[in-house]
This record gives structure tokens, C-alpha cells and sequence, in this order.
């Protein structure tokens, strides 16, 4: 057989990832990918697979030979009350996601291949002692403050604290070159950018950009549980964004203007759905709103045209009143309450074009 042909068939043959499951295993994959001088790109994700996802690990594939991914749905970062237990878990489609993403990869000589997902199960990821979710529950840690207890971490006090401490475990085991993480959870890349800097380790953290639906909502495992009613109005968050963009645009530098802007578009359209009847309406609560400091993420008292900010928040949308006969109402039957956050960087630039996805 020609030698071309041969290098043809061998390049384009569809790659199977490991799907790996302990420690160990994962251990010793990353030491052969070290001897090899492979570089390794890291995704870790709670699964539940979407474009925003499958975007990161195509980013992860540029930048890197291997990309391995991580799917755990991670107990310690939820509150007690919280949607831990109906959290979606998809493994299925997932697989189908990867592999398909995998196939790609093989057939492009310049970017890397996904080469492990690791699945750990809690008794892996948290060796000596059952997981807490409680405030003052006790156990092995990684804490990162002030940064963790404002905003989402105001609204989930446990929040950080479990994502900090499952990362380091992630990146402890892993030890890519680089990890991988959304926008679209801003404060979750503030606080792992700091852990990485703080604790010395060796590892760079890349941000990839929101991916949205073509309406321009942000992706989210949970947008599953929205349904019609909720979906219709879950964009209030991003339009009053753009509300602050304009009076900004505008000349408006100080905070209250710009927050205002905001506090009356979410206002406005909370009132609008409370004059509905219960059928027709979709209630939500605003959990807040922050302009803050693009590096520090501090409050911002006025924003500066060169400098910007980056604009965040988070609305709470309520079970689904009255729901009516074939009416779709999400995954669970609009019975929960579903926590959407969002964010987007003002400035000069996205203000006269409209938010930069
Ligand atoms: N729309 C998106 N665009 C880009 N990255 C995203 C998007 N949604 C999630 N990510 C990133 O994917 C990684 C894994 O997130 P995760 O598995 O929690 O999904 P999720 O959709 O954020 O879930 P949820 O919104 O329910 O918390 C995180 O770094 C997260 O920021
Ligand atoms: C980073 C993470 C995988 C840690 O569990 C999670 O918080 C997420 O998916 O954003
Ligand atoms: N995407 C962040 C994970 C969480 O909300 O629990």
C-alpha cells in the first residue's frame, strides 16, 4: 500500500477516548502524556453537555495535543437546599457529544484530540470523609475570601468554597498546562485565577467566551428546566444589560445611573407578568446586580470609559403558576425554582454595538 495512503488511513481513524473512573488511572495517562511531552489542556464540567461546553474543549484542542475533560456533578458546591439531587445528568448524550467532537478532532491534523473523560465517583474525589454542604460543615477545604462571599457566593454561601476545593482536587490530579472555563460563571474564574496564583499552581487558566442561544441567552445545563412560559422571559436579564449599555453609551458614568438602568427594565417586565393571570405569567425575583472592577471584581462607585467594567447578575425564576393543559413547563414540570445568572463586559467598544456575546 502507498505510504500516503497508509499515513491517510491512520490520521483519519475515529479516536476512542478513555473514559476513566479513578485516580490512578487518570495518573498514569498524565504520565505518559508528560514522557511523551504532550501537552494537556483540561474542561472540567458537571455535564449535562451543551454548545457552551463543546466550545471550551474546542478551545482546549487548539491550544493543546490532549484535552481531557472531567464530568462531576460536585455535592460540596451545593447548598442543602439546593438542586443537587435533580441536577441533570446526561451521560448518554454526552458520550454521543464528546465522541462526535472526538471524530472531528481526529480528522484535523492541527488540534489535539480528546483524549480522557474522566468520571470520578464521590468515595474518588472525596477519599476520607463524606462530603458536607453545611455552612460550618467540617472537612478538607479550600477557601478563598473576600472574593467568595459576595455576590453568587452571597446568594450560595457554600458555593466557591466547593468549587475552589473540588478544582484544586481536579488540578492537583490532572496538572494540565492549561484549564478551561466560562465566562458565563465570571465569579467562578476569579476565584480559581486566584487559587492558581495563591497556592503556586502550575497551571494557566483560560477563559472562553458566553455562548448563547440565537436569541442571546446564555447557555446553561439548567435552561432545561425553564420551559415555554419561563424561556420567554428568562432574556429580561441580558435586555436590561443592554439598557446600562445605552445610557452609558449615553455619558453615564456613575453607578447609580447605571445600575438604575437596569433595576427599572427588570422592574418594568416583573410588573408587566404580575398583572397576567396565573396562567399566562412568569414571576421572578432580582438576586442582584454588580458593576464591578474588570480586574478585581470590586463595586465600582463610577465607571470609566477606558477602563469599563464588567457587568453581572443574577434573577430567580419562580415555579410555574397554573400550568395548563399541554402547556410545556421544562424538565420537572416547572415545579422549581430556576437561578439564572448572566454577565457581559461595558464598554465603550460593546456599548455602541450591543452586548459582546
Ligand atoms: N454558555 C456558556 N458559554 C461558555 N461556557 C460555559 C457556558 N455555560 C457553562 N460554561 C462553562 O462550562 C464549564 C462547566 O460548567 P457547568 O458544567 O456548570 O455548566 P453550566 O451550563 O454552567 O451549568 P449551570 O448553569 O447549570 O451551572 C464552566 O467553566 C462554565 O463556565
Ligand atoms: C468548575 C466546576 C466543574 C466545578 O465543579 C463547576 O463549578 C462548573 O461546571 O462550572
Ligand atoms: N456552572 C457553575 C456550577 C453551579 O452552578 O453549580
Amino acid at each position: 500500500m502507498p505510504r500516503q495512503l497508509i499515513k491517510r488511513i491512520i490520521v483519519t481513524k475515529p479516536k476512542r477516548f478513555a473514559r476513566i473512573t479513578t485516580v490512578p488511572e487518570l495518573r498514569q495517562l498524565r504520565r505518559k502524556a508528560l514522557l511523551a511531552q504532550r501537552s494537556v489542556g483540561f474542561v472540567p464540567t458537571m455535564g449535562a453537555l451543551h454548545q457552551g461546553h463543546l466550545a471550551l474543549i474546542r478551545q482546549a484542542a487548539k491550544e493543546n495535543d490532549q484535552v481531557y475533560v472531567s464530568i462531576y456533578v460536585n455535592p460540596t458546591q451545593f447548598g442543602v437546599n439546593e438542586d443537587l439531587s435533580s441536577y441533570p445528568r446526561t451521560w448518554p448524550e454526552d458520550q454521543v457529544k464528546l465522541q462526535a467532537l472526538a471524530d472531528e478532532f481526529s480528522k484535523n491534523e492541527s488540534v489535539g484530540q480528546i483524549t480522557a473523560v474522566f468520571m470520578p465517583s464521590t468515595k474518588e474525589m472525596y477519599p476520607s470523609a463524606p462530603p458536607s454542604s453545611e455552612i460550618d460543615g467540617q472537612g478538607s477545604f479550600v477557601t478563598i475570601t473576600p472574593l467568595s462571599t459576595r455576590l453568587e457566593g452571597a446568594s450560595r454561601p457554600v458555593f466557591f468554597r466547593g468549587v475552589a476545593t473540588v478544582c484544586m482536587k481536579l488540578l492537583n490530579i490532572v496538572q494540565p498546562e492549561r484549564v478551561y472555563f466560562g465566562q458565563k460563571d465570571i465569579q467562578q474564574t476569579f476565584v480559581v485565577k486566584r487559587m492558581v496564583q495563591d497556592f503556586h499552581l502550575g497551571t494557566v487558566v483560560r477563559v472562553g467566551s458566553t455562548i448563547r442561544e440565537p436569541d442571546g441567552l446564555a447557555m446553561s445545563s439548567r435552561n432545561v428546566y425553564l420551559g415555554e412560559r419561563r424561556r420567554a422571559i428568562a432574556l429580561v436579564l441580558l435586555d436590561s444589560f443592554k439598557e446600562v449599555q445605552q445610557v452609558f453609551a449615553r455619558g453615564a458614568r456613575k453607578r447609580r445611573y447605571l445600575y438604575n438602568a437596569a433595576m427599572d427594565k427588570l422592574s418594568l417586565v416583573r410588573k408587566q407578568q404580575e398583572a397576567l393571570p396565573k396562567g399566562k405569567r412568569a414571576l421572578f425575583e432580582i438576586d442582584y446586580i454588580s458593576i464591578a472592577d474588570p480586574d478585581t471584581l470590586e463595586e465600582l462607585d463610577e465607571v470609566t470609559a477606558e477602563r469599563g467594567a464588567i457587568l453581572s447578575g443574577a434573577i430567580k425564576m419562580l415555579p410555574v403558576e397554573d400550568p395548563q393543559e399541554g402547556e410545556d413547563t421544562g424538565l420537572g414540570g416547572g415545579k422549581s425554582t430556576v437561578r439564572l445568572i448572566d454577565n457581559i463586559r461595558l464598554n465603550l467598544l460593546s456599548a455602541k454595538v450591543g452586548y459582546i456575546p
